[in-house]
């Protein structure tokens, strides 16, 4: 077999023996391509002539294997490499040249299933020079060592948005995104996890480690000494009964043993608790506990001199493991906001669009989803960012539809004030503390978030904040301040930059003063 630099024919490329590049009469389909293979990733489908953007390079027929039929016969054996989801579950095989797409993080060609007939349309995202070799993304999670992304596939990304060839990278983002899925649903249960995951979490700089004991946050709360141990069983089973016992309290321990007295925490109550007058204890005093749970060992050591307090090292706005099928439904919302904004960006509004989708784990926390735009052009109203408006779209929404059992507990009391009409003619009275809770929704937005609109999403008690586009001058989500790290505030997200291609950001440009 001859060699030309790493590349060497295959079979079906036979007769390219010996040249180091495809000619036109070898070539395996219309566009020129041929197959050509290389030392460290086999065979691959290479360009033989110049390949103007956006040319259908192939159409491959499919064939498709039902999921029992594939469990049983396929997923173990190298169809495994070539297979990928159909839309309705069924496996699919490409026919022609389409399994012989190799994979690339700067892919040339974008790749669209057309179900109706049974194939996949392979199509250029920018111009392709003779030799190259044309490359799919496959997702991000792969089963092999990824080589040989060339530099020359780096997207053109212009920032102008009236330059078409923007829109192309734009194009190609949106179908990364719905490649991606194809390959990556195939073990929807699999939990992707750090560079394998298509976004990347802002880790919060938070005051809370208070690990010195000035940085300690405390709070009075109630206990009883118990000098004789044989009570100490007594008095736990009437705290339970009391009704004392609250939340604020669980991250401590019930009973202190100090030299040979036991010491019981009761309440954080305002008025002095009433215990029980057959038992031989002393009377409540106030002391001084911890607010939180330990995250760090030097915290706990100091927080135990207070009183012993439960280690907690995961905080409670830590991001929870993300299945392969979690992932997938936020490259669904991104994907949608890059729709949207490339349909606003002949109006004059700016380019900002926030989507908050039916949440992936309780739908019925929102059943549907929403989508806004900036519209501070349009209304000539400075506060109607997308952020801020997707906060009232909502949260009316929930405030008005929602039954209430449905709802977290804090919007729970105030819904029941709401007129039953089901009009939004919700007073502004009964509207406080109704309509601006996003509390366990998720929120995809292009930019990230202006401090304004970084706060009212703390105020919304939103459980995540995803955003394409750093703003680093005036964003509020770790650009120029980080809010939800702020010290004192009653409620923290998660934040996550999405890694998106170039692309999403040339789409979404904004003039980085601009307070998105
Ligand atoms: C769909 S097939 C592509 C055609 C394949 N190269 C062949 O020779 O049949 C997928 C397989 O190609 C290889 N592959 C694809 N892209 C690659 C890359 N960027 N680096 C290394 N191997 C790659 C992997 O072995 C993968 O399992």
């Amino acid at each position: 077999m001859a060699t030309t630099s790493n590349y060497t024919s295959t079979s079906s490329g036979e007769l390219c023996a010996k040249k180091s590049s495809c000619r036109s009469n070898w070539v395996l389909n219309r566009e020129g391509c041929c197959i050509k293979t290389a030392e460290d990733k086999g065979r691959g489908v290479y360009a033989s002539r110049v390949i103007p953007p956006q040319t259908v390079i192939e159409v491959s027929p499919v064939l498709l294997f039902t999921r029992t039929e594939y469990e049983d016969y396929g997923r173990h054996t190298i169809l495994d490499h070539y297979t990928f989801k159909w839309r309705d579950g069924r496996m699919a095989l490409a026919l022609g040249l389409g399994s012989l797409f190799n994979h690339s993080s700067h892919p040339n060609v974008s790749y669209t299933i057309d179900p109706a007939h049974d194939c996949i349309r392979y199509t250029s995202t920018r111009t392709i020079n003779p030799d190259e070799e044309l490359c799919i993304f496959y997702g991000h999670k792969l089963w092999f060592d990824p080589v040989g992304t060339a530099a020359n596939l780096e997207p053109q990304v212009c920032l102008d948005q009236n330059d078409q060839s923007a829109f192309l990278d734009i194009l190609a983002i949106d179908s990364e995104i719905d490649e991606a899925e194809q390959w990556d649903t195939k073990y929807p249960n699999d939990i992707l996890e750090g560079e394998a995951l298509p976004f990347i979490w802002k880790k919060l700089q938070i005051d809370e480690e208070e690990e010195s004991m000035e940085e300690i946050r405390t709070m009075q709360a109630w206990a009883v000494d118990i000098p004789d141990s044989k009570y100490i069983a007594t008095m736990l089973k009437w705290l339970k009964q009391s009704g004392l016992e609250s939340d604020t309290l669980s991250h401590l321990k019930r009973i202190r043993k100090k030299d040979s007295i036991s010491t019981l925490l009761l309440s954080v109550s305002s008025s002095v608790p009433v215990l029980p007058t057959n038992v031989d204890i002393g009377d409540p005093y106030r002391i001084s506990v911890p607010c939180n749970p330990a995250l760090t060992q030097t915290s706990l050591v100091l927080k135990n001199t207070l009183w012993p307090t439960v280690y907690a090292p995961r905080r409670k706005w830590e991001p929870e493991k993300w299945s392969i099928a979690k992932v997938q439904w936020a490259r669904d919302a991104i994907s949608h906001i890059l729709r949207k904004t490339a349909r606003i960006m002949s109006s004059d509004e700016l380019p900002v669009v926030a989507h908050v989708p039916k949440p992936f784990e309780d739908e019925a926390l929102l059943s549907r989803s929403f989508t806004a735009g900036d519209t501070r052009m349009s209304t000539g109203h400075p506060l109607r960012h997308a952020a801020m408006n997707i906060i009232r779209d909502v949260a009316d929404w929930r405030a008005k539809t929602s039954p209430p059992d449905l709802l977290p507990d804090p919007l729970k009391s105030a819904i029941s004030e709401l007129p039953s009409d089901g009009s939004l003619g919700i007073s502004d009275t009964s509207c406080n503390g109704t309509n601006y809770l996003l509390t366990g929704l998720t929120l995809f937005i292009t930019h990230e978030p202006c401090i304004m609109c970084s706060m009212a999403l703390l105020h919304s008690r939103v459980k995540e904040v995803f955003y394409i586009v750093p703003m680093p001058q005036t964003g509020g989500c770790g650009g120029s301040a980080c809010l939800p790290a702020l010290k004192g505030v009653n409620h923290r997200y998660s934040i996550a930059h999405w890694r998106s291609r170039e692309g999403g950001a040339a789409l979404a440009h904004l003039d980085e003063q601009i307070d998105a």
